[in-house]
C-alpha cells in the first residue's frame, strides 16, 4: 500500500518508513545549504524514506548522492522513491551507518537520527571530508533538562538556564569539534539553529592537526549564576571556577566543555538565502530563520528579556527596545533566533540593569554620553 507525500520537488511513498512532515523546514534548509556550498558528493547516512537525500539530488543538483538505512523496508522505499523521481543515479546502501562511515569517505555527511547523533559522531568525523551536518532531537539531554543523559551522550555538563537552546547547540558543537579533533580535523560552524524540537548544525571541516588545535581553542566553559543569571565564559581546557557570582554573590554553576567560538557564517548563510529564494521549496519561515541567524551577533548566549525585567523589577518594554537602547549606548546587541524574547549583547549585566531600571522616558539615555560604553 502506498502513502504518498509531495515535498519540495519530490514525490515520496512513505508507507512503513519514518517520515516527519514537521522536519520539512530542516530539509528545506539542508537543500539550500548543499546548493550554497556547491557540494557534489553527499551521504544521507540515516535516510528512512529518502526524503532528504533525494531532495538534495533533485533540488541541489549534487552529482553523487548516496542514501543509506539499516532497515530493509526503508531501503526498499528509497529505491522505489528514487525510481519514482527519475533519480536512478543515486546510490542506495543498506549498512549499519557506523560500518559504512568507517569504510568510506564522503565530501559531505548528513546525520539525521532518531534522538541523539552521539552514537554516530566518531564514525562520521572520520568519514566526512569537507562538511558534516548534524540534527539532534534529544534536546532535553543537550539543554540540561536530563543532566545525566547529557553527560553520558556528550561528555559535557549542560546547565539548565534561560539560554538553554543555545546551551544545547554549543554542547553539540563542542562534542562534534572534539570528535573531529581526534582525527586531526578542525571545525568551522557555518549555520547553527535550534528550531521546534531539534538542534541542527552545519560544519565546515579543515584537515590537519593544526586546524584541529585551532578549533579546540574555541572550546571552554560557562559559569552560570543561579540567582541573577549572569554568566561568564572561560576558554581553554581547565575551568578555574570560583563557584560564586561576581555580580550578586550567588551560587555559580559550570557548564561544559562547550563550543564558545562563532556559530554562524553570514557569507555562507547569505548564499543559502539566495538559494532558497530562488527555489521551488522557498518557505517564508526558512527565509526568516536564515536571515535571523545571519543577523544575530555571534557571541555566546543570550538573556531572556522577561526574566531580566523580573529580576531587576523593571517595567517591561520590548526586547527590541532593549536592543536599540544598548546599541545607542555603543554596545553590540541583537535579537536571536534562539528565542523570541532573547537579547544577545556584549554589555555587562550592570549596564542591562541600569538601562532597564532607568526612569522613563528611557529614550533620555540615548545620545551616547554613558560612562559604560565599550
Ligand atoms: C529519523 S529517521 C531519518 C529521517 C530522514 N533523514 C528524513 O529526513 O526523513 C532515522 C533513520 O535511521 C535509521 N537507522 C537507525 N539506526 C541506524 C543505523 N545504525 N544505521 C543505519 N540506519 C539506521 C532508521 O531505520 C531510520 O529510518
Ligand atoms: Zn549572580
Amino acid at each position: 500500500m502506498a502513502e504518498m507525500v509531495v515535498e519540495g520537488a519530490v514525490t515520496l511513498n512513505v508507507e512503513g518508513a519514518f517520515y516527519n512532515p514537521r522536519m520539512r523546514l530542516n530539509r528545506d534548509l539542508g537543500v539550500a545549504m548543499v546548493r550554497a556550498l556547491g557540494i557534489s558528493d553527499y551521504l544521507d547516512a540515516l535516510a528512512a524514506s529518502g526524503a532528504r537525500g533525494l531532495r538534495v539530488a533533485k533540488e541541489a543538483g549534487a552529482a553523487a548522492v548516496a542514501l543509506n538505512d539499516v532497515s530493509p523496508r526503508a531501503v526498499a522505499l528509497i529505491r522505489e522513491n528514487a525510481r519514482l523521481n527519475g533519480l536512478v543515479g543515486c546510490e542506495v546502501l543498506s549498512s549499519n551507518a557506523n560500518v559504512l562511515l568507517h569504510q568510506r569517505r564522503f565530501e559531505a555527511v548528513d546525520l539525521d537520527p532518531f534522538g541523539s547523533p552521539a552514537p554516530f559522531l566518531a564514525a562520521a568525523a572520520r568519514s566526512a571530508l569537507d562538511y558534516l551536518f548534524i540534527t539532534a532531537t534529544d534536546t532535553a539531554p543537550l539543554c540540561g533538562a536530563h543532566l545525566k543523559s547529557g553527560i553520558r551522550k556528550y561528555m559535557a555538563v549542560p546547565v539548565k538556564a534561560e539560554h538553554h537552546r543555545e546551551m544545547g547547540a554549543r554542547i553539540l558543537l563542542g562534542a562534534a569539534a572534539r570528535e573531529l579533533a581526534r582525527v586531526d580535523k578542525g571545525v568551522r560552524p557555518l549555520l547553527t539553529h535550534a528550531t521546534d524540537h531539534y538542534v541542527r548544525v552545519y560544519l565546515g571541516i579543515a584537515k590537519g592537526a593544526k586546524s584541529a588545535d585551532r578549533a579546540l581553542e574555541s572550546m571552554g566553559y560557562l559559569e552560570q549564576c543561579r540567582s541573577c543569571g549572569l554568566w561568564r565564559t572561560v576558554s581553554g581546557v581547565g575551568c578555574p571556577s570560583s563557584g560564586k557570582c561576581s555580580f550578586c554573590g550567588g551560587r555559580a554553576e559550570v557548564a561544559g566543555p562547550l563550543w564558545l567560538g562563532p556559530i554562524q557564517d553570514p557569507g555562507v548563510i547569505g548564499r543559502a538565502l539566495a538559494a532558497m529564494e530562488g527555489s521551488a521549496a522557498r518557505s517564508d519561515r526558512g527565509v526568516r530563520l536564515l536571515q535571523a541567524c545571519a543577523d544575530e551577533i555571534d557571541l555566546p548566549m543570550y538573556y531572556d528579556h522577561h526574566r531580566l525585567c523580573r529580576r531587576f523589577k523593571a517595567t517591561p518594554g520590548t526586547a527590541s527596545d532593549l536592543v536599540e537602547e544598548l546599541r545607542s549606548l555603543g554596545w553590540s546587541a541583537s535579537r536571536t533566533h534562539f528565542s523570541g524574547v532573547g537579547v544577545k549583547t556584549d554589555a555587562p549585566i550592570e549596564v542591562l540593569r541600569e538601562v532597564l531600571t532607568a526612569p522613563p522616558p528611557r529614550s533620555g539615555a540615548r545620545g551616547g554620553s554613558s560612562s559604560h560604553g565599550p
